[in-house]
């Protein structure tokens, strides 16, 4: 799906708040999100990046039904998330443990169909094609600790593929890749949000990953979070790991990401810095 197609909005969050409670009298509670509001398209591929303990991870959950937020508004295509949305498929990081190693890999794949209750015939046509768009058609039969990391990783997201989900949430999914399976699960993710006019939220620590995946890069603030920055990156849709990476203008977005990242780092629940700081 193309950025101008992309109107209806399919998420929204607004003034979302989470603090963990203090596990002990003696302890104190952590303020993980302070206030975040932007809202999502349908369709649209957004990159969130931001530094290490900003809340993504955090942010995720609560957007995933997992976690119930302190403050503020969620919704999926207008109803509030009150637990996992039906219409959401999640890829985890730690693909060695969201796959069950006694399962096959069409087993695995097949699972959230079944819990769905998709029939039999509907669920095999549906784990094939999802297998088949991730390059593992061969592997049907495997069991996951038979694959390597980068394959493991392809049956999480055929996984999710096969749910046909509204909404595709993945968090820092390449990042136990080596650096030539990332730059194909990169790609790989275009191809499928492209093919499904998905909309797809990717966190990531990368930055360069996230120019080269994203139609738009959040930049959260350090803790306490906010929103630091919300970027278009008006690079040309069709992307290639060369050309693009070598475009000036996609040099260009990286610079800015990184010096927002940078003031990010400085810049804990919206407290003003100069941008040099
Ligand atoms: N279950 C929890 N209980 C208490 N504090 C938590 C919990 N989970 C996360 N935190 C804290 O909330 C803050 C945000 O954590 P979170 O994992 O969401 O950040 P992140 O941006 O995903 O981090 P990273 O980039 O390092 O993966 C951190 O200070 C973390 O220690």
């Amino acid at each position: 799906m193309s950025p101008e197609n992309a109107t209806t909005p399919v998420l929204l969050v607004e003034g979302l708040r989470k603090i963990y409670p203090a596990p002990t009298p003696q302890a104190e509670a952590i303020e993980a999100i302070r206030d975040l509001t932007f809202s999502i398209p349908q369709g649209q591929l957004v990159c969130i990046v931001g530094p290490s303990g900003a809340g993504k991870t955090t942010l995720l959950k609560c957007i995933a039904g997992l976690l119930p937020p302190t403050a503020g508004r969620l919704e999926l295509e207008g109803k509030a998330i009150t637990g996992p949305p039906k219409t959401m498929a999640v890829v985890f990081q730690e693909y060695g443990r969201s796959l069950y190693p006694w399962m096959s890999v069409q087993a695995n794949v097949e699972l959230p169909l079944k819990s769905a209750g998709v029939p039999k015939a509907e669920r095999h046509q549906r784990c094939s094609e999802a297998l088949e768009a991730v390059g593992l058609s061969d592997a049907a039969d495997k069991y996951p600790w038979q694959l390597s990391g980068g394959m493991q990783q392809r049956v999480a997201i055929a996984r999710a593929v096969a749910y046909r989900p509204q909404i595709l949430l993945m968090d820092e999914p390449f990042a136990a890749v080596d650096a030539q399976t990332r730059a194909d699960l990169e790609d790989l993710v275009r191809k499928i949000w492209k093919e499904l006019g998905v909309t797809v939220l990717f966190v990531t620590h990368d930055i360069d990953e996230s120019v080269y995946l994203g139609q738009r890069v959040i930049v959260l603030s350090n803790r306490p979070t906010v929103v630091q920055d919300d970027v278009t990156i008006d690079l040309p849709d069709e992307r290639d790991q060369l050309t693009t990476r070598s475009d000036p203008r996609f040099v260009e977005l990286r610079r800015h990401i990184y010096g927002e990242i940078q003031r990010a780092k400085t810049n804990a629940g919206g407290a003003q810095q100069p941008a040099s700081a």
